[in-house]
């Protein structure tokens, strides 16, 4: 296996957010707050038929973060290991987000959920389908707690 991988961003993110305090830290809490993904003209034909998906994965290089093994999540005043958060600072900064198409406009994809930064990389985009994606589950770890409070909680800068 190699020691480093090299990867080239397909895209870039266009967001109302210029900076990660006070922003949205889910998708799901930020329904109303619009963004689109610019797609570079030289991945455009892997663009074909996304229009008839509701639902994109974008898989993103959060690039503003740090990278920590240990962190005390948004949602919660404990710490946890990073694996079992889904903070944006963590080995490889990568994130994964859940967004609502609502257009394409050529290499533009309109989209409503928004939890990036202005400027993030797009690393790829996958189409959500809830038959491979979701699961029915109990054993939610330390969200089971955290998650009532993620109506109200936004960022800070305590991932930089
Ligand atoms: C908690 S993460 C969740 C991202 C994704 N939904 C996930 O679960 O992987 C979202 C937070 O990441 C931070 N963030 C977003 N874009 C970023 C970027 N490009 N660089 C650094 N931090 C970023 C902001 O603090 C934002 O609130």
């Amino acid at each position: 296996m190699p020691d480093t991988i090299s990867l080239q961003p397909i895209g870039r993110i266009h967001s109302p957010f210029t900076f990660t305090t006070g922003m949205p830290i889910q998708t799901v809490a930020a329904a109303d707050v619009t963004g689109h993904v610019e797609v570079f003209e030289a991945f455009a034909p892997g663009l074909r038929d996304i229009e008839h998906f509701d639902y994109l994965i974008l898989l993103t290089h959060l690039h503003q973060a740090s990278e920590k093994l240990e962190v005390v999540p948004f949602m919660d005043t404990q710490s946890h290991g990073v694996f079992a958060t889904r903070s944006p600072a963590r080995p490889n900064r990568l994130g994964l987000s859940i967004v609502r198409l609502l257009r394409v406009e050529g290499c533009a994809l309109h989209f409503s959920g928004n939890d990036m930064l202005d400027g993030t990389p797009v690393l790829d985009i996958k189409p959500y389908v809830p038959a491979l994606d979701v699961r029915q589950t109990e054993r939610i770890g330390w969200f089971q707690q955290g998650l009532q409070r993620l109506p109200e909680t936004v960022s800070d800068d305590r991932m930089k």
